[in-house]
């Protein structure tokens, strides 16, 4: 004799089973379905706008830079390539214009020093002329530094503000009124995490970046109108030369491949994720793990708690270095 309670466990078993079966795996496969055919929407969609754009990237010889020409160019995209080194800027072109993968463009390759705030406004023009207009420009080019504010003289501050703030300031500025003339345009920054969250012996770089960051959310806000659209990258460590190259407390160069720099991000993968948001006309973008994004929410909520943090870091790095 089966009990009615039983009886009626079965019951609801068999009306959760049918459920499943008829009403909620196909409304999952359904809005899988859906969620993929958005993706791949918003895919054909990036690749159309940035399809025959002109894009302007700075710092194109090395890094993060150089790997964005690479998928820009893919994506057949004309591009112009920035940097101070005119020879590596060839090699690139050539070696992007035989790597024709469907129907690509030769790049165009300007040199300029973002250090020399004289040249940006011819630099500007030489690369107007290159297709008549830019669609895209990608501020990219960038130093770092590694050394204590105490130490630090102040040619050093100014040299990384100059390079990694005024130069793209500059450079962005003498492009825009083609752009708005246009009414259209889309300026890209790549900063970095540090352009949310300060770090100790950073002081230049991170005030730089976080700089970068302030200016181009006005530069948003106030070309909205005209309908220039502006994105902000802000990645965490990726394995290039940047720790190289960066300058320190004398102006000396840091010259070594940090620990942190080596064990980052490919910039090839970056560079993907710099394509897709600029696709996607994202206005800000992080591009970190799990726990530096953390670290900029709690800069936020429990800013106390931040700064400890902090000068924890600060402390233990000095005693590494004198021990
Ligand atoms: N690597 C990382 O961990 C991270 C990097 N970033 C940012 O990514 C960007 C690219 O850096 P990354 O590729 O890593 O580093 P690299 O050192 O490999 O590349 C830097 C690029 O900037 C150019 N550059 C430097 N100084 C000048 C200058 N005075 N005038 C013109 N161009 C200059 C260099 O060209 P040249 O050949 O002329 O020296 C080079 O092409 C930077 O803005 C950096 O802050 C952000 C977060 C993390
Ligand atoms: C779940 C708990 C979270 C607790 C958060 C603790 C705070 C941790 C601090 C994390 C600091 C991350 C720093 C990341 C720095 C970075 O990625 O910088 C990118 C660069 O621009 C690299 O330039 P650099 O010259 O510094 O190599």
């Amino acid at each position: 004799m089966i009990s009615p309670s039983f009886r009626k466990g079965m019951l609801k078993e068999r009306v959760m089973d049918l459920a499943s079966q008829t009403t909620i795996l196909p409304l999952l496969f359904g809005c899988l379905g859906i969620f993929s055919l958005f993706r791949l929407l918003q895919r054909i969609r990036s690749k159309a706008y940035l399809r025959n754009a002109v894009v302007v990237v700075t710092g194109a010889t090395s890094g993060l830079g150089r790997e964005c020409a690479k998928v820009f160019h893919a994506a057949g995209a004309k591009l112009v390539l920035c940097g101070r080194n005119v020879k590596a800027l060839e090699e690139l072109s050539r070696e992007l214009a035989g790597s024709s993968q469907g129907q690509t463009h030769q790049p165009f390759v300007v040199t300029f020093d973002l250090a020399d705030p004289g040249t940006i406004a011819a630099a500007a023009a030489e690369i107007l002329q290159c297709f008549g207009y830019v669609d895209v420009l990608i501020n990219n080019a960038g130093i770092s530094y590694r050394g204590t504010i105490s130490d630090t003289i102040v040619d050093v501050d100014r040299k990384v503000m100059e390079i990694n703030y005024f130069g793209p300031v500059a450079l962005t500025k003498a492009l825009l009124p083609s752009m708005v003339e246009r009414k259209q345009g889309h300026i890209v920054a790549i900063s970095s995490i540090q352009g949310k969250i300060s770090i100790p012996f950073r002081s230049a770089y991170s005030a730089s970046k976080h700089a970068t960051q302030a200016f181009f959310d006005c530069l948003r806000a106030e070309m909205e109108e005209a309908n220039i659209k502006v994105t902000v990258i802000s990645p965490g460590y990726i394995h290039t030369n940047l720790s190289v190259n960066a300058v320190t407390a004398d102006g000396s160069r840091y010259g070594a491949l940090d620990k942190n720099t080596a064990q980052g991000r490919s910039p090839a993968e970056v560079a993907q994720d710099v394509f897709d948001a600029v696709g996607k006309k994202k206005k800000d973008v992080l591009l970190t793990d799990f726990v530096p994004s953390m670290a900029v929410y709690i800069r936020t909520l429990a800013p106390g708690l931040f700064f400890r943090i902090m000068a924890s870091r600060a402390r233990k790095e000095r005693k590494s270095k004198s021990s």
